[in-house]
């Protein structure tokens, strides 16, 4: 039996919170006495033992097999996969930390607005005998995407932070690097180029397959299922608000009609039904999930046709048999040894 369960988070930055925050909501309170204790545990969870890491050195940790789960960049994850051989993504999206790596050029060239403008350029710097250099963490992917839009000459200067300035102090001609708001590059002088998404990025949950596959044995009730489980519920969830029409005691086709407006603005799960008032009288029922930030747009309409009271709960958790697939049963069925055609 695998114990503990060793399950690697980042230790600081864009993607800590995050994770803490996720494993909470699902129930999994970690234990760090301080933001310099690299270890900690979950609360109510003994299984789990909690390292905190960088992101790049959770992938090397997991496909190593020392910690069995880990939560990274999936920008971390796709430059690292081909030595990862043995570490597998189990969600690849939790849901926060989302950026996307890109190709930024200095606003002063105008003239390069493409990729394709690239192909034109780094062909002009080898005809002059000029190196075109790329700064970037991401030299693998990199790479790739310029393979992609066939472009070869260029040399890779492998950078760990501050890329932007590298045109400036001429480093670099241009970079590869993540962005969210932007605001760096604008900052800095420096636009993305059309064609120059490398990827989209998210925080993501890897694993160590030979790990989970002895985890996954233990079955739907076992600490592995639980924790998906757990996570899956609460990202479901997510932004939802489970709402509540009451109204009554006359009847009439007041609950069908809020059940049909519910149902053609974009609720889900519209039930109705029949409930008793304090004085035992027959009254009407709608219930729906709806996307937090739409009640208010509803409630009028709903008093109009009736409604005595709205009311949104949030939702913690939500599991739905017709839903997608659980991740659990995913990971189940991927790491399932499949007879050889
Ligand atoms: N705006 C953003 N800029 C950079 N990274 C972001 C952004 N938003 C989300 N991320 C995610 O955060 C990760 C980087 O986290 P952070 O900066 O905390 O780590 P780091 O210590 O620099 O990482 P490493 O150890 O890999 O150098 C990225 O790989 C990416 O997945
Ligand atoms: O598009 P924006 O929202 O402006 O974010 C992008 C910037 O954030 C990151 O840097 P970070 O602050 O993590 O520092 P780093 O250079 O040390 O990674 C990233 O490398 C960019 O520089």
């Amino acid at each position: 039996m695998i114990d503990p369960i060793r399950i690697a988070l980042p230790s600081k930055g864009h993607l800590y919170e995050g994770a803490v925050d996720l494993l909470k909501a699902a129930g999994y309170k970690v234990r760090r006495a301080s933001d310099r204790q690299y270890e900690a545990t979950i609360g109510g969870h003994p299984r789990f033992h909690v390292v905190f890491m960088r992101p790049t050195d959770i992938v090397i940790q997991v496909q190593e097999g020392r910690c069995h789960l880990g939560v990274t960049g999936m920008d971390v994850f796709a430059e690292h996969q081909a030595e990862a051989t043995d570490a597998v993504v189990v969600e690849p999206d939790l849901g926060y930390g989302g950026c996307r790596l890109v190709v930024a050029v200095p606003e002063s060239w105008i003239d390069v607005t493409h990729m394709l403008d690239l192909v034109d350029l780094t062909t002009e710097f080898k005809a002059a005998g000029k190196a075109f250099r790329v700064s970037t963490k991401y030299g693998t992917l990199t790479q790739a995407h310029f393979r992609r839009w066939g472009i070869y000459h260029y040399q890779i200067i492998h950078s760990e932070g501050a890329l932007e300035l590298h045109p400036t102090l001429e480093i670099a001609d241009i970079i590869v690097d993540l962005t969210s708001s932007g605001t760096t590059l604008k900052d800095n002088r420096l636009r993305e180029i059309e064609g120059g998404k490398v990827l989209d990025s998210a925080a993501c949950l890897i694993g160590h397959a030979p790990t989970l596959r002895e985890l996954v044995a233990e079955g739907d009730t076992g600490p592995l299922a639980l924790l998906l489980d757990g996570l899956d519920g609460v990202r479901a969830s997510d932004g939802q608000l489970l709402l509540e029409v009451a109204g009554g005691p006359e009847e009439g086709h007041q609950a069908a009609a809020v059940a049909a407006y519910l149902a053609q603005h974009g609720a889900q799960h519209v039930v109705r039904g029949e409930v008793w008032d304090e004085r035992g009288r027959s009254c009407w029922r709608v219930t729906a999930l709806v996307a937090a930030g739409r009640l208010t747009s509803y409630q009028r309409e709903l008093m109009k046709l009736g409604a005595r009271r709205v009311v949104g709960l949030p939702t913690r958790f939500l599991f739905d048999a017709e839903g997608p697939p659980s991740t659990f049963d995913r990971l189940r069925e991927h790491l399932a040894p499949h007879p050889s055609r």
